[in-house]
């Protein structure tokens, strides 16, 4: 629901009714499950009001901007690339007399978006002669708009600060204690789940471009010289839509390639980042997303950061296109080296050699380096400057003997968008049920007793003291067992409450149709079973916890055949 609605709302800042609420923590949960407890992170919680200092050094604070336009009339603000990039799409697909050459620069333009200064864009905007969409009035120069909201921390208003766009500097900061606490050991990764803040030029597509949202970030710490993974083959044979540089390159589509294989030919760049790939898909496909709908796109070179050494995002379709949902980024050494210098503490690790290893250290490296490039300089020495000529300096070879090596940790890390999930699953999950003739249709559902936000109802078949007694007792044991459900007692038609809780995406109902046994009605195939009232709140958490699928459900108890009225559908 938008937020403050009754105040007519703000753009990009939405709430989460109970529905949404519920979905939204058992996603959570399922993350913490699959990746914090499976994997042995380590989950931090960091505050999101950051000093400026931190995003200084992460370069946010200088680099963190999308390029605005305005309409010179109304003052609307409206993304650059956005309009640019709208304008080419809506070109290509419905202008039928574009012509060959016409449609080859368009489909450029698209591509090299992230490329384009400033100047460039404006040019580009201009001579396609693009206007504010709302009133076509004609648009300011694009300039860089910085995203953070900024506040200031403290009264005094002296120390600045912003709202943090991100969870992983936090993580970042925090690296030297993290590594003290997992035993001085790489590798390790770090979690964290908490709101980011993004002001957003121009929020839209509802869930998917938001000013606040929850990010699930994982920062992954690993020797840059050894980037294989333990448990790789775990991940290798699944089998998945691809989308590597070439193929978008080539103008060809995503096609279905064996992880392992993508690993051994270098297409990813390492096995850790390959077995983060792998785990991103079986959560996401767990969690209910379409297998057919979700592809990893790896990023072209103009669209990664110079330090990363290999991006791929986890892309899920929906009726707006194609959405990057999770990006999984090989960040190399970018950030902790940024938090080493401006902080001046050192956020590095040690590999401890068995044996001590010699090594020859060569002396005056770095002027040797500049010398090399046949390079005069000066140097200040005791308050006089002298000139230094290549002929002038020797270089020495010292043999040393090293007990360790100290370097700074490369940084893997999967950013989860979690709203943009949830709401790819609402799309994917949602369907229409055929109804009969002349009756309405009905909207369901389809969650995975994982996420649905409601797990179970009960509902007495007629209304009656004994009917409502033993429900109350199911609701009790469910309740007992931390199985969330409903209870309705209001003794409206059986079909109308299935109806209901369908479309909520409740995955089991339970009618009590007589005080000892009763009939649990699945969801998806309508199929039912009689149980004794005892068993319920087990059968249910069996199918919920993933330790059964309902079809061994149906093995193990008698189905019933009948609905347990005939009003039902
Ligand atoms: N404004 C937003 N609203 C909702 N989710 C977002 C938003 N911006 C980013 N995300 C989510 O956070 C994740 C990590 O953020 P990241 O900085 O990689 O995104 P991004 O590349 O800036 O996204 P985009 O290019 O779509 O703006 C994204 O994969 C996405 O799921």
């Amino acid at each position: 629901m938008p937020s403050f609605k009754i105040y007519r709302g703000v753009a990009g800042l939405y709430d989460y009714g109970p529905p949404g609420c519920a979905v939204k923590s058992n996603v959570l949960a399922f993350w913490r499950q699959h990746f914090v407890l499976e994997e042995g992170m380590l989950e931090v919680d960091c505050p999101c009001v950051t000093p400026d200092v931190v995003l200084k050094a992460s370069g946010h604070v200088d680099k963190f901007t999308d390029l605005m336009v305005k309409d010179e009339k109304t003052g609307t603000c409206y993304r650059a690339d956005h309009l640019l990039k709208d304008f080419c799409k809506e070109k290509l697909e419905k202008d039928l007399t574009l012509s060959s050459e016409k449609a080859a620069e368009l489909k450029h333009v698209v591509a090299v978006l992230d490329d384009l200064s400033p100047e460039e864009l404006g040019a580009k905007l201009k001579e396609y002669g693009i206007t504010a969409p709302d009133t076509k009035n004609a648009l300011s120069d694009p300039y860089p708009f910085n995203l953070m909201f900024q506040t200031s921390i403290g009264p005094s208003g002296l120390l600045p600060g912003y709202m943090r766009p991100e969870t992983a500097q936090g993580i970042f900061v925090n690296f030297k204690d993290l590594y003290y606490y997992n035993g001085n050991r790489l590798p390790f990764a770090a979690a964290q789940i908490g709101q980011a803040f993004r002001n957003e030029i121009s929020p839209r597509q509802g869930l998917l471009r938001v000013r606040e949202f929850t990010l699930a970030e994982i920062e992954h710490f690993v020797d840059p010289e050894d980037k294989s993974h333990p448990k790789f083959a775990d991940v290798a044979e699944l089998e998945f839509l691809m989308f590597p540089r070439e193929e978008q390159l080539s103008g060809q589509s995503a096609k279905k390639i064996v992880l392992g294989e993508a690993v051994s030919k270098g297409t990813v760049n390492n096995e850790t980042l390959g077995y983060f790939i792998g785990r991103v898909y079986l959560f996401l496909t767990h969690l209910g997303i379409d297998k057919e709908k979700l592809r990893f796109r790896q990023h072209l070179p103009n669209e990664m950061a110079h330090y990363a050494a290999d991006c791929w995002d986890a892309e899920i379709e929906c009726s707006y296109g194609w959405i990057e949902c999770v990006g999984i980024a090989d960040r190399s050494a970018y950030d902790l080296k940024a938090h080493s210098e401006k902080s001046g503490v050192a956020l590095v690790a040690q590999e401890k050699f068995s044996e001590p290893r010699e090594v020859e250290v060569s002396f005056f490296p770095n002027i040797w380096s500049l010398l090399l490039g046949e390079v005069e300089f000066n140097v200040c020495t005791l308050g006089k400057t002298v000139s230094i000529k290549k002929n002038m300096v020797s270089i020495s070879l010292e043999k040393k003997k090293e007990h360790q090596r100290v370097f700074t940790p490369s940084v893997i890390e999967p950013s989860f968008g979690i709203g943009r999930i949830i709401y790819c699953l609402y799309e994917h999950c949602f369907y229409t049920r055929p109804s009969k003739a002349g009756e309405e249709q009905l909207n369901v559902f389809q969650f995975p007793p994982l996420v649905a936000p409601v797990k179970c109802t009960v509902f007495p078949l007629i209304k009656s003291k004994e009917f409502d007694d033993v429900a109350k007792e199911i609701a009790k044991s469910l309740r007992a067992a931390g199985i969330s459900h409903i209870i309705d007692i209001t003794g409206t038609s059986i079909g109308k409450r299935y109806a209901r809780t369908d479309e909520i995406g409740v995955p089991f109902a339970v009618t009590v149709d007589s005080t000892t046994n009763v009939t649990i009605r699945e969801r998806d195939s309508k199929n039912q079973i009689r149980v004794n009232t005892n068993e319920v709140a087990s059968v249910v958490k069996e199918v919920i916890d993933g330790q059964s699928t309902w079809a061994d459900i149906m093995w193990k108890y008698p189905a019933h055949h009948t609905a347990p009225t005939a009003n039902e559908e």
